[in-house]
């Protein structure tokens, strides 16, 4: 029988990921409306948009997570859905809100991912000292991942997502409870990585971060693209965050009502 590797479907010149006229409903309720979004190779993109915008959503169906009702997803050429095995040895991903197997180590959380995507013994047992230096976490190897921290849950959790050198990483909302000296260095390590060549995907409520971190940015609402490209064509002469208010809309200036006033 034909083994095929991943390798025999990667196409070295179709874009890290590609989504055409992605849809998802839950319901009554149309979450992704047909979205369609290239992102380049060797970018850091921010995936931007207000509340229940279909982030989550359309990059969970990105990577594999939740099969769309429509549309493809492509990373590097390869159709996520079509050949979801070969699709995700190319993808890092780090879930907003999916929990991890808690009662294990970090050492022990970072070997199981990399043993699950198929790296040998001793090639995790390397990286995994790596990673745990690499995000600070040296001391936390042996901790059980349930006594973490917020902060310290999401870097393992990134430290999961890199243990297979993936060519995308895609982070749902990564700085969340991570603190600003932590942030920095996850930062520096996802500019690391796009230097090297690798593509990031992060969503994020951040604009400033966006704005400082990404070259790329997609704001989305109500399941559309509204805006999409590099950051400075997106956001024109304003900054990320008034462009995106003037896209999104939504401000109203409210007042509060009368009785929270104290004068
Ligand atoms: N499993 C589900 N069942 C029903 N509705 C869902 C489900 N998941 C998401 N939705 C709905 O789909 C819409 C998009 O949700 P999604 O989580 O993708 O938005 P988001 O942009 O990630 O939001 P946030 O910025 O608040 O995290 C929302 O209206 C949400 O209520």
């Amino acid at each position: 029988m034909w083994d095929r590797t991943v390798g025999d479907l990667v196409d070295a010149a179709a874009p890290a990921l590609e989504l055409r006229a992605l849809g998802k409903r839950f319901g009554e309720k149309v979450a992704v409306d047909g979205i369609s979004l290239s992102i380049p190779t060797g970018s850091c993109t921010g995936l931007v948009g207000p509340n229940g915008a279909g982030k989550t959503t359309t990059l969970s169906m990105a990577t594999g997570l939740l099969r769309p009702d429509a549309g493809q997803a492509l990373i590097s050429g390869v159709d996520v859905w079509q050949h979801p095995t070969e699709a995700k040895q190319l993808v890092g991903v780090l879930a907003d809100g999916v929990k991890l197997f808690d009662r294990l180590t970090g050492e022990q959380l970072i070997t199981y991912h990399g043993l699950l995507a198929g790296l040998d013994a001793e090639t995790v047992a390397r990286r995994c000292q790596d990673l745990l230096t690499m995000l600070d976490l040296t001391g936390a190897g042996t901790t059980l991942v349930v006594d973490y921290s917020a902060g310290m849950t999401k870097k393992i959790a990134l430290a999961c997502a890199l243990v297979h050198a993936p060519r995308l990483l895609v982070l749902d909302e990564p700085f969340e409870s991570v603190d600003p000296v932590s942030a920095a260095n996850i930062r520096d390590i996802l500019q690391g990585f796009v230097r090297g060549g690798g593509t990031v995907i992060v969503s994020s409520h951040s604009m400033d971060l966006v704005q400082r971190m990404c070259d790329h940015v997609a704001v989305i609402a109500q399941g559309h693209v509204l805006a999409a490209g590099t950051v400075d064509d997106v956001r024109g002469a304003s900054t990320l965050e008034d462009r995106f208010v003037e896209l999104v809309g939504g401000r109203q200036h409210l007042q509060g009502p009368t009785w929270l006033n104290q004068s």
